[in-house]
């Protein structure tokens, strides 16, 4: 399979959807709820959700969606459903058939308040399922510092195509990471990269803010030389990956320069591109369970660079068993040839534990 409507239909909605996140960027109400986990939601995720939902089911109607998001609390809060309808309807592409593609606004408040909640597939190892993010880094986001809006397409539970959109990242692939890469970043002018991948096909990055699609190119993981040059990037939140097993693994690895810290699945592109080279994100709590839109597209954008992308343990991901990635532990992505190296490391660390 070429996947290619799929893949345009992916980037164009996640275009879309950053289009969104970066308006709400600017506005000073966010409309930031906190969830029962604590974490934030703004009215920017559920936007973002909305519009990309929307696109799926106008083009691909009997998909399923795992999303991040889902409308109970906006069903009976009038004014921050408004505030949202008010974006959402907004936001438009502005090349026209590129819009289109996309199917087109949302037709009421309504719609989008049942688009948002579509994305309540329980995932699994049967038939074409998206896993979408609408704001992957959330905290990120809202402190000026990288966000990504996440959206892959799984079949009977493997990821075909990955798409990242990133607002706050350079262009530039070869601008490399160091310790301001994760913050004060905005989307001003030069800003914002569209990465993707389709299994098989390899891996690109293009600008995200355009008219319509622009033209992509190849992207791939950095040759690692000598390993104590490697750059590693790991979460901002000391709560979200160990910052001390990754600082001793790093040690171990004889790794001086300090961690590039950056929100988001901007770590899994950043890492395929070559602007870094190891992705570490080591377990802090042992009953947490990842959740597949964290790292479905990441994963296979990784892959497609010529990269290894395993948890702790060694194993590949397996976004095949529901919304979360309950048989994973961590993750460890690096380029092929050292990836065995770093995994030896991390397994020593932990095993002392
Ligand atoms: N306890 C715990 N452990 C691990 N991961 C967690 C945890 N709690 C939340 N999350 C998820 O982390 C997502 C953001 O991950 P990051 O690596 O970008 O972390 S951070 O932004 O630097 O905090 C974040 O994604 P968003 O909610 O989309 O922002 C969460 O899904
Ligand atoms: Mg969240
Ligand atoms: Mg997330
Ligand atoms: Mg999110």
């Amino acid at each position: 399979m070429s996947y290619s409507k799929e893949l345009k239909v992916a980037q164009l909605a996640v275009q879309r959807a950053s289009i969104l996140t970066k308006k709400v960027f600017h506005e000073k109400a966010k409309g930031t709820l906190s969830k029962d986990d604590k974490s934030p939601v703004t009215i920017g995720d559920f936007g973002a959700q909305a519009l990309i939902i929307a696109a799926i089911k106008k083009n691909f109607p009997d998909d399923q969606v795992v999303g991040e998001e889902e409308a109970s609390s906006l069903r009976d809060d009038v004014k921050l459903r408004d505030q949202i309808w008010g974006l959402v309807d907004g936001t438009r592409l502005s090349d026209a058939e590129a819009e289109k593609v996309l199917g087109g606004p949302i037709e009421s408040v309504e719609a989008m308040l049942d688009a948002i909640d579509a994305g309540n597939s329980a995932g699994g190892a049967k038939g074409r399922i998206w896993a979408l993010d609408p704001i992957d880094g959330t905290k990120g986001f809202l402190r000026g510092g990288q966000y990504a809006v996440c959206l892959a397409l799984m079949v009977d539970g493997d990821v075909k195509v990955g798409v990242l959109g990133c607002p706050n990242l350079p262009i530039d692939d070869a601008a490399p990471l160091d310790a301001t890469s994760g913050v004060d970043q905005t989307d001003a002018e030069g800003k914002g990269v569209l990465f993707s991948a389709v299994y098989g096909q390899g891996a690109t990055s293009r600008p995200l803010s355009v008219a319509g699609l622009a033209k992509g190119q190849s992207i791939h993981m950095k040759e690692v030389k000598d390993i104590t040059q490697a750059t590693f990037c790991e979460s901002v939140e000391a709560g979200h990956s160990s910052h001390g097993d990754q600082h001793a693994i790093a040690t171990k690895l004889n790794i001086s320069k300090p961690s590039v810290r950056m929100d988001s699945q901007a770590k899994y592109g950043s890492i395929a591109r070559g602007a870094g080279d190891i992705y570490l994100r080591l377990p802090v709590s042992a009953t947490y369970q990842e959740k597949i839109w964290d790292h479905a597209s990441g994963d296979l954008i990784v892959r497609e660079a010529g990269g290894e992308v395993t948890d702790s343990l060694g194993k590949r991901l397996d976004f095949s068993i529901g919304r979360t990635l309950s048989a994973n532990k961590g993750v460890v992505a690096a380029p092929k040839a050292v990836h065995s190296t770093v995994l030896e490391v991390v397994k020593e660390v932990l095993s002392k534990k």
